[in-house]
């Protein structure tokens, strides 16, 4: 555009006209405004504040729009325009120099170019010339100057500085504009102060005649059409991304312990889980009363070999089979203490010194043999003497199982022994259902591996999300997006450097994760399905964590806002990805519900690539792969609606 000649004769650098400016349709920051800003002049602003000056200054960026009025660059270009935010916003974990690097290649300078201007703005501004030092260590006027020299750095023909020095604004308005030192002539000032307090007593009188907010609201249907601000709207640049790029692996070499960190992660998570879940209790302390025999452990200890040389059914037997059910507890790791009454092992459970109470009556071994020889003519109290009454402390639902469970395998195999020595079958001992060889999994299957799945997608799903979420926080918090987005980076490029980073992360960790589960050097899971199925799954688990991190940092204001909603919702996939519990116990609305996540189906489908062997041509591991790669374009059309909706995303 040839010059701005809105009124004046001058060619204007920037021209405001009308502009008004609310927050929330009530206030207005910006009330009918007009501003020249001619060409080749530095024009400032000055006013109290809150008065309004970055919001004037965001909308001649083009980051926030105007409700009513009219703003026009003579410089759009991004390359002709240079911004100094209010705060720092400098990426203070690098040096000078890559700073200036970073910058230069943001506005593809080539290197030579960049070296010599940082070596002519560092002596300038009388920076240090070690331009090997971090930002950080700078002092904080040094790092001002900085930020000031990074401003400058592409000789833009409009400098946009956010720092209040001269022109006087007031509620909204300019209250003079002019030379400063016409000002303060015609003023008869000697400072600037001294004359804004002059025009604000002034101001102070004309609205005190006439209340200055006008009823605006004729105005807003108007919006602000016809604005020339700068011109954002420039293809994916490959030296843009190359700038974001080296700068992420600057920073990730800055913060090395913090990257290493992010890098194990799933493998500690993983062998945690893996060495603290699924093995069976060790020394669970159990009280016995055995009325079979005299109190005192030494007298079974000797007699349980006995079952090996005679019948217990023989009425001349001196088979004990109480002190083979114990003698076999025992070598099933559990620590089994006697006590001489009923009640004396009772008190022992209430007090939780052991877990449960086995109690053997009398001449136990006895009824049980009349059990089986009276076959249906048994009385009732020689069944009732042929139990083992059990008495369990039910709080713990897994120690409870576990011990059901021992009791169950103790008696069968006892029963086995002393069948085969009467030269009787074993099954007349058993229930009457017989648990044939499993049809996918064995019969050693731990809860361990029903729950390794699920860590397995859950690890590979958190920690992008995490390291995503984290990565663009940390720049939205600082004010570094915002200074980079103005400066010219697209979210594209933002999120594409990103991209190739996090997949080097989510290629090795997924890759570790899968030979820490499932490899025999470590942990050996079972798995008897496809690896590279399996593979591809976790990435396209990982994928959509990336993604959803994106998400969640597009629609939070704070890193803290970032880190409630990562964990609330971290707990949501927990419980409902069928990790605590199988999804076919849920509440069917929720189970319904919890099939659309991305990981549930995906954990089932993992748990059946490991146990049972499908591959990608089975519709369970398809429906695992649809629903999670379903999330690709949803969480990506969810981003791009936030971006488009919320205009000041990136702040
Ligand atoms: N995003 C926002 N949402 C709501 N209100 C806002 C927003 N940004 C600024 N404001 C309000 O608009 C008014 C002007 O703020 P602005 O930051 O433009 O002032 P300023 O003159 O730059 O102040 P300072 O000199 O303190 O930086 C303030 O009352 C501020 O609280």
């Amino acid at each position: 555009m040839s010059g701005i000649a809105f009124s004046d004769h001058l060619s204007l650098a920037v021209a405001v006209r009308s502009a008004y400016k609310t927050y929330d349709n009530e206030h207005y920051v910006l009330k009918g405004l007009n501003l020249s800003v001619p060409e080749n002049k530095i024009y400032s602003l000055l006013g109290p504040s809150g008065c309004g000056k970055t919001t004037l200054l965001h909308c001649l960026l083009g980051r926030g729009s105007l409700n009513a009025g009219r703003v026009v660059l003579k410089y759009r270009k991004i390359s002709e325009i240079g911004h100094m935010p209010q705060n720092v916003a400098l990426h203070k974990e690098l040096t000078i120099s890559e700073l200036f690097l970073y910058y230069g290649m943001m506005f593809n300078m080539d290197e030579e170019t960049v070296r010599e201007k940082s070596r002519f703005l560092l002596k300038f501004l009388e920076l240090p010339s070690d331009q090997n030092r971090v930002v950080d260590s700078l002092s904080g006027g040094q790092q001002r100057r900085v930020s000031f020299a990074l401003s400058i750095f592409h000789d833009p023909k409009l400098l946009i500085l956010d720092e209040p020095t001269v022109g006087i604004m007031r509620r909204g308005k300019l209250l003079a504009e002019k030379d400063p030192l016409r000002l303060l002539e015609e003023l008869g000032c000697e400072y600037l102060e001294d004359a804004f307090l002059q025009l604000c007593k002034e101001d102070e009188l004309i609205s005190e005649e006439a209340d200055i907010t006008p009823d605006l609201s004729y105005i807003l249907p108007d919006k602000h059409s016809g604005s020339q601000t700068v011109n954002y709207d420039t293809p994916f640049s490959m030296h843009r991304f190359k700038a974001q790029f080296t700068k992420n692996l600057w920073m990730l070499r800055r913060a090395l312990l913090i990257t290493l960190f992010v890098l194990v992660l799933p493998f500690v998570q993983i062998s945690t889980f893996q060495m603290a879940t699924g093995a069976d209790p060790i020394d669970l302390p159990i009280a016995f009363v055995n009325r079979e025999m005299p109190y005192s452990n030494s007298h079974c200890s000797n007699l349980s070999v006995n079952i090996f040389s005679d019948c217990f059914m023989n009425e001349t037997s001196d088979v004990y089979l109480s002190c083979n059910m114990l003698g076999t507890l025992r070598r099933k790791k559990l620590k089994l203490i006697e006590y001489p009454t009923l009640d004396a092992a009772r008190r022992a459970v209430v007090k939780n010194d052991v877990w449960a109470l086995l109690h053997f009556h009398e001449n136990f071994t006895n009824h049980l043999a009349t059990r089986f020889n009276d076959g249906t003519s048994v009385r009732n109290d020689t069944i009732e003497m042929a139990n083992i009454d059990t008495y369990i402390d039910q709080s713990n639902q897994l120690l409870s199982h576990f011990i059901k469970t021992k009791m169950l395998q103790t008696y069968r195999e006892v029963m086995k022994m002393a069948f085969d020595t009467c030269d009787l079958d074993p099954s007349i001992s058993r229930l009457p259902i017989k648990f044939m060889d499993p049809i996918y999994g064995s019969e050693n299957t731990s809860f361990r591996d029903y729950t390794g799945p699920s860590m397995l997608s859950l690890t590979a799903f958190y920690i992008p999300v995490l390291y995503t979420g984290a990565m663009l926080m940390f720049e939205k918090d600082g004010g570094l997006l915002e200074r980079i987005m103005i400066s010219g980076m697209k979210f594209s490029e933002i999120a594409a450097s990103h991209f190739v980073i996090q997949i080097v992360f989510i290629v090795v960790q997924n890759f570790g994760s899968m030979c820490l589960m499932y490899t025999p050097m470590f942990f050996n899971s079972p798995f008897e399905g496809s690896v590279v199925t399996t593979y591809f799954l976790l990435l396209a688990i990982s994928l959509v964590g990336m993604l959803f991190g994106f998400v969640i940092a597009l629609l939070s204001k704070s890193q803290t806002d970032a880190a409630y909603f990562g964990i609330g919702c971290n707990f949501l996939m927990k419980f409902l990805c069928g990790m605590m519990w199988p999804t076919q116990g849920m509440n069917h609305y929720l189970q319904i519900f919890s099939y659309f996540l991305p990981i549930t189906l995906a954990t089932d489908a993992l748990r059946s690539l490991g146990s049972r062997g499908w591959d990608i041509t089975h519709p369970d591991i398809l429906l695992g792969f649809g629903t999670t790669l379903l999330w690709i374009p949803i969480l990506g059309c969810t981003a791009a609606f936030i971006m488009k909706k919320k205009s000041n995303w990136f702040e």
